[in-house]
């Protein structure tokens, strides 16, 4: 079941973290990434308004994994390289140093899931922005600072929006895909499951190449309160964090149980009343937040799992939300707490190995990394994984594949559902629209 990684061993790296002058305090983060170089992304607005995370370009170092054992290889593989390398660090803030961004595949088989180490990072925390390099000798990350600080003083051009953007059906037709929802809820009725999430994907293709920090700052600027991600292709902007490891605090923030939004406010309010009455999403939602705080009961002490959720307003969508928190026990790194919780039942199901069958007969299509954690882990430890959701997997240029699913328990209809899933692929739309 498990493959090798098939990245030639990296050589030991050079790592130099140096803070950036105020001049770049108020630059966006995703407006500092240069054109083409696969650019990686965390960023987020904090509380303050002001966006935070992480942005990279460039690879200095890239492992993929497959199989059962993707996550322990992947964690084995950065923590070797971390100790191999050279690292001066005058920020010391979680995400400084060395750091690695990281998107997993959602099943064991088929697909890959890669760790890439940027070349050069620009991260943004507590107000203090700073530039990692990774360079081969100590001389030349000097140089690679020297550069890369006179490179963004210039600023970059807006990145376009795709022209000709045209959909296309994914894998199964949207009757087919019905026909399989109808199916699963059966199963559910019959008593094989509790709960399953299905999936589809639509087809994107375009014109001209596709420029990810143009979809990048649109899902950014739409969605602040999700996190606009971007692993080797993969990017979307999930409003779902599987965990968070900054020390010892872990934090989750489980979401199901979804409505649509309303433009007309006291229509918006009773969508909202509706599902924080609706005991069909209360019980979707418990199903989801039983497998997170299941999973962090083995690494943690002092769960705080509140009783009742509450409401995750986002611009095409609501959804019942519980944030769930504990103290770190057994030092986990970010990495090995993402590999314990996925699958939760927000992306999979109820048993969850009987969830993942249903999902393999009656879903037809390859997931990929859609559903899988995707985030980025530093060499403390510390590091933030979400689900990739409201993504798209760029493959071409011109050609990208969005993926929306919804849970189902009894009482589910498949019209309603496929409502939801249109709902949650608007985000990734509008993103491929112009400013
Ligand atoms: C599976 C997706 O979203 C998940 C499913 C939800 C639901 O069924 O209500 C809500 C949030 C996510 O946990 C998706 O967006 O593709």
């Amino acid at each position: 079941m498990s493959t090798a990684p098939v990245a030639v061993p990296a050589p030991p790296a050079t790592v130099r973290t140096v803070v950036l002058p105020d001049e770049f305090a108020d630059r966006p983060l995703l407006s500092l990434l240069p054109r083409g170089l696969a650019p990686t992304s965390w960023v987020t607005t904090d509380e303050h308004g002001e966006d935070q995370g992480l942005v990279g370009w460039g690879e200095a170092a890239r492992g993929e994994f497959g199989g059962a054992e993707r996550f322990s290889r992947a964690q084995r593989w950065w923590a070797t390289w971390v100790a191999d390398a050279d690292v001066q660090d005058a920020v010391h803030l979680p995400g400084s140093g060395a750091v690695a961004f990281a998107s997993f595949a959602f099943d064991a088989t088929p697909g890959s899931s890669v760790v890439v180490v940027p070349r050069v990072v620009v991260g943004r925390r507590d107000g203090v922005t700073w530039l990692t390099v990774v360079a081969a000798s100590a001389r030349e990350a000097r140089h690679a600072v020297a550069e890369t600080v006179a490179a963004l003083a210039h600023p970059t051009i807006v990145p376009e929006a795709p022209r000709g953007v045209a959909y296309s059906e994914g894998t199964l037709s949207v009757p087919d895909w019905q026909s399989a929802v109808t199916e699963a809820v059966r199963r559910i009725d019959d008593g094989e499951l509790d709960k399953v999430v299905l999936a589809r994907d639509v087809v994107v293709t375009t014109d001209g190449p596709i420029d990810p920090r143009h979809l990048l700052t649109r899902l950014a600027t739409k969605y602040p309160s999700c996190w606009a991600f971007s692993v080797d292709g993969l990017l979307g902007a999930t409003p779902e964090m599987l965990v968070r490891r900054i020390g010892d605090t872990v934090t989750s923030r489980v979401l199901a149980g979804t409505m649509r939004r309303s433009s007309d406010a006291t229509n918006d309010a009773s969508l909202a009343e509706a599902l924080l009455d609706s005991a069909k999403d209360h019980a979707e939602h418990q199903y989801a937040v039983n497998s997170v705080a299941l999973a962090l009961a083995a690494h943690c002490t002092d769960l705080d799992v509140p009783a009742t959720p509450r409401l995750l307003r986002l611009a095409n969508v609501q959804h019942l939300a519980t944030d769930v928190s504990g103290v770190l026990a057994d030092g986990a790194p970010a990495l090995a707490l993402a590999a314990s919780l996925h699958p939760t039942a927000a992306v999979c199901g109820t048993p969850t190995e009987r969830a993942f069958a249903v999902i393999r007969e009656l879903e037809g299509m390859d997931r990929g990394r859609y559903a899988g954690p995707v985030g980025w882990v530093d060499a403390r430890g510390d590091g933030e994984f979400g689900i990739a959701l409201r993504c798209g997997a760029i493959e071409a240029e011109d050609r990208l594949r969005l993926f929306a699913g919804c849970g189902l328990v009894s009482g589910s209809d498949a019209d309603a559902e496929l409502a939801e899933s249109q709902a949650k692929l608007v985000a990734m739309r509008d993103a491929l629209e112009p400013a």
